[in-house]
């Protein structure tokens, strides 16, 4: 079996076939994967039969665990969390901001995994932006404008008792079990344009979901910055579709990658398992 890589055409993302993720990996299969994956960003592999143990094997060739706060593990793991949503389910959409996993961490995931267990008939893709295109297709004049900036991040918005999936969720019928906390007040740094940790390519880290402020400006004054940021990484030229198959994992690079969840599937049950890969020594 020999491994076929298919770029989707979009801004990022591409098909792996011929590669069996329920077997242990070559160490060969596993360079050439990880360049791949440097390579598109996105990788899904359609047509897999996986196990939680094999996703959890797959996760750790890419690195150590990432650590999943707020959001309970599935009963009997550690590391997989459910991304769930019942087809009669009035709770607001989960992760529907544009985010990059756990950017309030000092060392957020560097990646995630996700395998698609119940996908509905439509609806329910997941958009990727591909920072890297974001950054360097951005205009001169914005760019000077952020260069330097240090933006402040926080999971509070979301996680915090008063936050979105907070009190005021506590009464909808969300089916993640999401577990608020007051540690979601901790802020922290990264700059606006970073580095990646392998490539060493610039790219946009800005994100709707988590991000608080930027240093040394007034609120008024960040929003309005972070608004024409997102405007433009964001756009269509920047995107990548992701359509769901059953039976479909796919890998994500947070360091160069925004995402969000989309609805469209009332009427249908949609589960997915989630793994994040740590940064480890990187
Ligand atoms: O449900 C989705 O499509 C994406 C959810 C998400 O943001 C995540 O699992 O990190
Ligand atoms: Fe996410």
């Amino acid at each position: 079996m020999s491994i076929s890589v298919e770029p989707s055409g979009q801004a990022c993302g591409a098909r792996v076939t011929g590669v069996d993720l329920s077997r242990p990996l070559s160490d060969d299969t596993i360079k050439a994967l990880r360049g791949a994956w440097l390579e598109h960003h996105v990788l899904a592999f359609p047509e897999q039969t996986l196990r939680d143990d094999d996703l959890e094997r797959f996760t750790q060739y890419f690195g150590p665990f990432g650590e999943d706060p707020f959001i309970a593990p599935i009963a009997g793991r550690e590391h997989v969390i459910a991304i769930e949503r019942r087809a009669d389910e009035q709770a607001p959409l989960f992760a529907e901001a544009w985010h990059s996993d756990w950017s309030f961490q000092v060392t957020p995931p560097i990646g995630t995994c996700l395998y698609g267990i119940t996908i509905p008939p439509k609806g329910g893709e997941t958009l990727f932006a591909n920072q890297h295109k974001a950054l360097d297709t951005l205009p001169t004049e914005l760019r000077q404008r952020i260069e330097g900036l240090v933006a402040i991040h926080s999971a509070k918005a979301g996680y915090a008792p008063d936050g979105m999936y907070g009190e005021n969720d506590a009464a909808s019928d969300r089916s993640m079990d999401i577990r608020p906390s007051p540690e979601a007040e901790a802020v922290q740094t990264h700059p606006l344009i970073r580095r990646h940790s392998e490539t060493g390519r610039a790219s946009l880290y800005s994100c709707l979901g988590y991000i608080i402020g930027i240093e040394g400006m007034s609120d008024e004054q960040a929003v309005e910055l972070m608004m024409e940021l997102y405007a433009w990484q964001t756009r269509d030229e920047n995107l990548y579709t992701h359509e769901w198959e059953e039976g479909m994992l796919i890998m994500w690079d947070n360091r160069c990658l925004l995402h969000r969840a989309t609805g469209g599937y009332d009427g249908h049950d949609r589960l997915l398992h989630r793994t994040t890969i740590g940064a480890g020594g990187l």
